[in-house]
This record gives C-alpha cells, structure tokens and sequence, in this order.
C-alpha cells in the first residue's frame, strides 16, 4: 500500500523499496520524515509540537505568504513570522500517481486558520505536491490568485531542515560569488568564500542564486544532499548554534543544533505579486548526488 492515510496524517512508501518513506502531518502540510532505504534524510526536534498546537520544528515547514516577520507591508505586517501555511491544517487531496508515488494537499482561505485569515484576508489556492522517487523527494508549490480584482503578493519558502552527522565538519557548496545578506551582520556581501563552514549561529539569505547551481552539503569529500530548485531564487542557510537553540522550548536535544542544518529554497528577496487568475508554480528536489563543485560563472 503506498499511500495510507490516518485523521493526523499520510505516509507514502515507495513500490520498489519499503524503507523508503516519506510522513507528512496534515497540520502544516508538514513533511516531518523522509528516509532513504531506512535512512532518515531531515532533522526532527524531540520536542516538536505534532499535535496542532504550533508549527513543526524540523522536516519541511511551509512559508507563505511572508518569509520572517514582516514590518512594513500592511497586510502582511499582521502575520506572525512565516505566515500561515505552517499553522493551518491542509485537505489531503489524494493520489495523483502511483509510481513514483505522489500526492496532493490543498488550503485556501476557507480551510486555512482563522486566527490569521483574520489577520491576512486574502484569497488564494494552494497546491503541494509530493513526489516520493526511489533516490529523491520532490516538494512542488502551485500558487493561484482567485480573485477578479486584486494582485496577490507573497514570498514561499520550503523550509528544509536536513539531517547531518555533524555541523562542525560540514560545508555548504555552490553559492560561492552570489550576492548575501547575513541578517545577524545586518549587511550584505559578494560571498567569496569557497564554501559555507559553521562556528556560530549562522542566518544568511542567498540572494537571485542562479538555477543552475547545486547547493550541496558536503561532509569529508562525500554530499550527503542536493538541493535542486526550479523558480525559486533565493537560499536561506540557517544554523541555531548553542544560544538560539538553547531559548527554543521546541528544539530539543540542545545538542541537536549539530546534526541539522536548515537550506531553504524560497523567492524572498522581493514579493511575487500574482495577477487575478493566475498560477505560480516553484519546487525543490531533494537527492543525493555525486559531489559537483561549480566554478563561478
Ligand atoms: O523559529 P521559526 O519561526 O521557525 O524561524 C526559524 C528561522 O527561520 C529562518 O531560517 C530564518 O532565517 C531565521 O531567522 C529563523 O530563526
């Protein structure tokens, strides 16, 4: 069977492998495990909230329509940081393909939280779609503007915590020479450095990092992911370190800050703004690939 559906939440398998799995939480539309051949491939905190009561701390939380906590939009402004989809519980929309198996769960403003339609009234049709592969998982977003009369203005992000041995031994590939803005610095640089390494509380946001780039994270020579992403520009690198982690009543062990780092792919420099009636359609592709070390172009 490779889709079972629970009250709380779904689970694929995939045919040709039964360790490959990936459980999704219908709050949040949260994908909270993903294992490759038995191999869980995303960092979960112990102390994640998976009854509804909060967003999810780790696997894949979704950010829409704002990334952080925005000031000065006027509608946008009234959101907690990263919006509403990750506090809402979506609709399993079924099975759209067997093999490799793939589904759907949508939210609109009809199911979506009504403490924060309340805040942020627009109108808007969300799609995700799972695809579990034999080597990969791909998380697709379809957007649509269902109004007749007004633009829709947001950013997504897929907010991917992935699983690692150990932070301090580990380095984040390919977005040598793009433009980055370190939000703890408060400023923003050409990044000349070869790759990424952590000794702190890290919290970077990539910016317009061309889709020909990989972002891999590399341990000892050898990747342990890929990130591959279509339409979505920028890529948000965030590690808690001790202090951060440590105020985080949902990020449990403590000591966990070392075995996960966050690599978000989202459109979050600027806002889409979608014109009634229209589609926006972005995706990112999790695998495990063969080292590739690209040069600037
Ligand atoms: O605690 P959360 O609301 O899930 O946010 C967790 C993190 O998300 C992103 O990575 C932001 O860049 C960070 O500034 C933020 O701390």
């Amino acid at each position: 069977m490779s889709v079972q559906e629970t009250e709380t939440e779904v689970i694929l398998t995939h045919p040709d492998n039964k360790a490959t799995t990936v459980k999704i939480l219908k709050y949040g539309a949260t994908v909270y495990s993903w294992t490759l051949a038995g191999q869980e491939q995303l960092w979960l905190s112990t102390a994640a909230h998976m009854d509804g009561s909060k967003p999810v701390r780790g696997g894949i939380p979704l950010v829409f329509p704002v990334f952080g906590k925005n000031e000065t939009d006027e509608l946008l402004s009234k959101l907690p940081q990263h919006g509403l989809a990750r506090n809402s519980t979506w609709e399993f929309l079924g099975q759209t393909k067997s093999n490799p198996p793939t589904i759907q769960f949508g939210l609109n403003k009809n199911i979506a939280n009504p403490e924060m339609t309340k805040l942020w009234s627009e109108e808007f049709n969300l799609i995700l779609t799972i695809e579990l592969g034999a080597d990969f998982l791909k998380t697709a977003i379809e957007i649509e503007n269902p109004s007749t009369s007004k633009d829709l203005k947001f950013n997504w992000l897929f907010h991917t915590y992935l699983r690692i041995p150990d932070i301090e031994d580990t380095m984040i590939s390919n977005l040598v020479g793009m433009k980055v803005h370190d939000k703890l610095l408060q400023e923003a640089f050409i990044d000349k450095h070869p790759v990424i390494q952590f000794h702190q509380e890290t919290d970077v946001v990539y910016e317009k990092v061309t889709e020909e780039r990989v972002v891999q994270v590399v341990r000892q020579g050898h990747p342990l992911h890929t990130v591959k992403r279509d339409n979505l520009p920028d890529v948000v690198v965030w590690n808690p370190w001790t202090e951060k982690s440590g105020n985080m009543a949902d990020f449990e062990p403590k000591s966990g800050f070392k075995e996960m780092v966050c690599i978000e792919p989202g459109y979050v420099t600027d806002f889409v703004t979608l014109q009634p009636g229209k589609k926006w359609n972005a995706s990112q592709i999790l695998s495990k690939d063969k080292l590739k070390y690209q040069a600037i172009q």
